[in-house]
């Protein structure tokens, strides 16, 4: 089923890490490659020379294919675009923002992009544009999301486009990957399970929050900023919303959030850091190595493709 994926990406498994700004770095990524999925590098905000660093050190990690997450409301978007290139990238992912241009730099150069988009009509404009696949991400996820869910983008653009879909937002075990692929999905991207890898190197209180959390312990915060953003709530999503109950200017919502991300990253702040994680967090609950998560994730899913092509006969 996810033969197109594996073999456009040269990959064993139809697995994409998800490009987690602060969260995804060579360590996590390799880790990901290593067990047979598609590790992915978030430049994110990363000064250029710790980019170049990170791509240069999961070489030395892994000789499997990997890839480099560019997030297009960056400032740095345009070295990490170049730094793709200079490294010869095998994959990069893009997010927030339209991928023209990163798909006009890096397609001549035989690099493999994937945008993810949260609408149909972006999936219908960057497959014109030239994308090799198409990442639907549903509002299950963790940060930055759209407004659809999984359950309901995965079928329309899998209907709407030709190239192959991944589907994220919510996939957390083999049952989310059968799904995806029952909705026509191709493949699939994984976030918020990776975050309790091993090899995940965020700080055992932000990892432990996402073990902790139930159902309805996330909350998206920054709808009135455009940009709604979905994490684990504490006190920085309850000061959040007290800013948008008051219809706080955007500058003042955009600066509470500011460097938020990092602290719950580095330092483990979980009171006020920004703990970014999808609602699949509630289906969290161990710290295992990346290559188990993709190999129990995968076999799992194959047996429940085989049995329901095997019931409905
Ligand atoms: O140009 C247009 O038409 C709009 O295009 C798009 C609009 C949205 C998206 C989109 C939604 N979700 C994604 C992929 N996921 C993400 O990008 N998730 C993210 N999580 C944390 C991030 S860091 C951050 C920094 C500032 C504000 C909020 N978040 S980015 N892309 C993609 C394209």
């Amino acid at each position: 089923l996810g033969r197109r994926i594996t073999e456009l990406l040269g990959v064993s498994y139809p697995v994409i890490q998800g490009g987690m700004a602060w969260v995804a770095d060579a360590e996590l990524a390799a880790a990901v490659s290593n067990g047979g999925g598609l590790g992915i590098i978030a430049a994110a905000n990363m000064p250029p020379e710790l980019l170049d660093r990170e791509i240069a050190k999961i070489r030395t990690l892994t000789d499997k294919p990997f890839g480099v997450n560019i997030m297009l409301m960056s400032s740095t978007a345009p070295d990490a675009i170049e730094l793709a290139a200079k490294h010869l990238v095998p994959v990069v992912t893009t997010g927030a923002g339209s991928p023209g241009k990163v798909l006009d730099r890096l397609k001549p150069l035989g690099i493999k992009v994937l945008p993810v988009v949260p609408t149909t009509a972006l999936a219908k404009r960057v497959e014109r544009q030239g994308a090799d696949g198409i990442i639907v991400e549903g509002s299950e996820a963790g940060g930055h999301i759209g407004e659809l869910t999984t359950m309901v983008l995965t079928p329309m653009v899998a209907d709407a486009v030709s190239v192959p879909v991944v589907a994220a937002g919510g996939i957390g075990d083999g049952r989310g990957m059968a799904a995806a692929f029952a909705l026509g999905a191709e493949g699939v991207q994984i976030g918020t399970r990776f975050i309790c890898a091993s090899e995940c190197r965020v700080h055992d209180r932000y990892k432990q929050a996402v073990i902790d959390a139930k159902d309805r312990s996330s909350a998206v915060t920054g709808r009135s900023t455009g940009h709604p953003v979905r994490c684990i709530r504490n006190k920085l999503t309850a000061q959040f919303d007290e800013l948008e109950r008051v219809c706080a200017p955007a500058e003042d919502i955009e600066s509470l959030g500011a460097g938020r991300l990092r602290d719950a990253v580095v330092d483990g702040d979980i009171e006020m850091g920004s703990l970014m994680a999808g609602q699949i967090a509630a289906m969290v609950s161990s710290i295992s190595p990346a290559a188990d998560i993709i190999r129990s994730i995968c076999e799992e899913a194959e047996t429940i493709c085989s049995r329901l092509s095997s019931e409905v006969k």
